[in-house]
């Protein structure tokens, strides 16, 4: 029998949940505007979800009423979406259909946002805009110092990011130059990198996957990222799940729910078992307790824990290289991953058990003092990760202290190195529970 809850109870609970309750910002003028704009573009707004502002993830969306699992939370008709279908049809569509060699649907979208936010109070899509973000912290947004303080693995992707921003921006700006007649200022000063790159960001940022009809006048590149005005105010939890996808019957982009949501909480979608360190590259922020997230090892960072001496280590090398073990190798919440402790069994193989190493891979125990070598080394590389993560957070924290203006960027970096660390952490705590029976 289910025992009745009593008042003293009830109140502790509520307190429990109102840490994740957001406040309400449906009456803010430009919430106000963006209904009245869905309205009109045929949303019919249930009012199950309102914009509210939450103390861990920002702004997002709070559910009015509590969700049940395979229930529709969204359902945005085609007319509110902005497509490269959309940007073919406006005002840029005539210079994009002309310009060779054809531009691709991401710079046809981005085109399409710079143009629309200069036009200011006389474009069609004012209301969205008006939501979006001013800046976005996507790491090509990121001052060079700060991405000098991510990760090694993330600083690679980081600047390789802003190389293909970059890159983009300057192969456009003759394409760009094109769009004069529609403008009474310099298209130099509306197309601005400054322009290009929150324009990149919010579709970077915020667009959802929809497969669009290949367009003639574009290059063949995938068109697959369509602006979903208000259902882009979803955040991402990799906790929950749903199924997202265009309805061809109802002609909407539906958002259906496969996990439950309390009234009054926020609403979440999942962006995609990512790691964190692929939410900052991807999306500008950190989600803690991520159960994807690890803490990458590099193929190249084992060999500095080698046995020294090791004549087969040549050998070894090709044979992990050859089965796909020097990539994804990582430290998780369980502890390191069995793609990293295989590789590290094989590094450490006895020279009379070489013959084994098929064996290694498999997944098969060789023997004690194999076990016990490599939980050994991969306890070494833990421990040395958690002293390097100390240290950069110290550099983290001195910065903090000198550079004022960079405080958010480097709260980012911040977040991430101390969800590191708590995943190393765990994963020194399970290898030595793990080494304790075989010392
Ligand atoms: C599709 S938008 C979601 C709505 C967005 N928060 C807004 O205010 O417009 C994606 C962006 O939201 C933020 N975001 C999403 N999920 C988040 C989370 N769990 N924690 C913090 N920020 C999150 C990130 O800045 C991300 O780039």
């Amino acid at each position: 029998m289910q025992r009745r809850r009593g008042r003293t109870e009830r109140v502790r609970r509520r307190r429990r949940s109102s840490g994740s309750r957001g406040v309400n910002e449906s009456c803010r003028s430009e919430f106000i505007e963006l209904r009245k704009w869905l309205k009109e573009r045929k949303f019919e707004d249930t009012g199950l979800l309102v914009p509210a502002c939450f103390p861990g993830t920002g702004r997002g969306l709070m559910s009015k009423a509590s969700l049940q699992e395979g229930q529709v939370i969204i359902s945005l008709p085609e007319s509110c979406l902005l497509t490269t279908d959309t940007v073919i049809r406006s005002s840029v569509g005539p210079y994009i259909k002309k310009w060779k060699p054809p531009v691709s649907p991401l710079l046809a979208l981005c085109t399409f946002l710079v143009s629309e936010r200069h036009a200011g109070s006389h474009s069609l899509w004012k209301s969205y805009l008006d939501i979006l973000p001013k800046s976005y912290t996507c790491p090509v947004c990121l001052e060079p110092e700060v991405v000098d303080l991510l990760p090694g693995p993330l600083r690679a992707k980081a600047e390789e990011q802003r190389a293909r921003v970059q890159d983009l921006f300057a192969s456009s700006r003759d394409f760009f130059s094109t769009l004069q007649p529609l403008f009474a200022e310099s298209v130099d000063s509306i197309f601005s990198y400054h322009a290009f790159l929150w324009a990149w960001c919010t579709v970077n940022t915020r667009a959802v996957y929809l497969k669009s009809r290949r367009q003639e006048c574009l290059s063949s590149e995938p068109d697959t990222c369509a602006l979903a005005p208000f259902l882009d105010l979803l955040n991402h939890s990799p906790h929950v799940q749903v199924k997202a996808a265009f309805n061809e019957k109802t002609r909407c982009y539906e958002i259906r729910t496969a996990s439950r949501c309390r009234k009054h909480q926020e609403a979440f979608i999942c962006y995609g078992p990512h790691d964190n360190q692929r939410l900052l590259l991807e999306y500008g922020f950190v989600a803690f307790g991520n159960p994807h997230a690890c803490v990458p090892v590099s193929g190249e960072m084992l060999l500095k824990y080698l046995p020294p001496a090791d004549k087969q280590v040549h050998k070894k090398l090709s044979i992990l290289e050859d089965h796909g073990f020097t990539g994804n190798l990582t430290f998780g919440w369980d502890g390191p991953s069995w793609r990293l402790l295989t590789a590290l069994k094989l590094l450490c193989l006895e020279a009379e058990r070489f013959t084994s190493w098929k064996k290694v891979l498999i997944g098969d125990v060789i023997s004690d003092r194999n076990e016990k070598a490599s939980l050994g080394v991969a306890q070494k590389i833990c421990s040395d990760f958690i002293a390097e993560i100390h240290s950069e957070l110290r550099k983290v924290s001195d910065m903090k202290e000198r550079k004022g203006s960079l405080i958010s960027q480097l709260c980012l970096v911040e977040a991430l190195r101390m969800e590191e660390l708590r995943i190393l952490q765990a994963s020194a705590e399970i290898l030595s529970s793990s080494l304790a029976p075989l010392s």
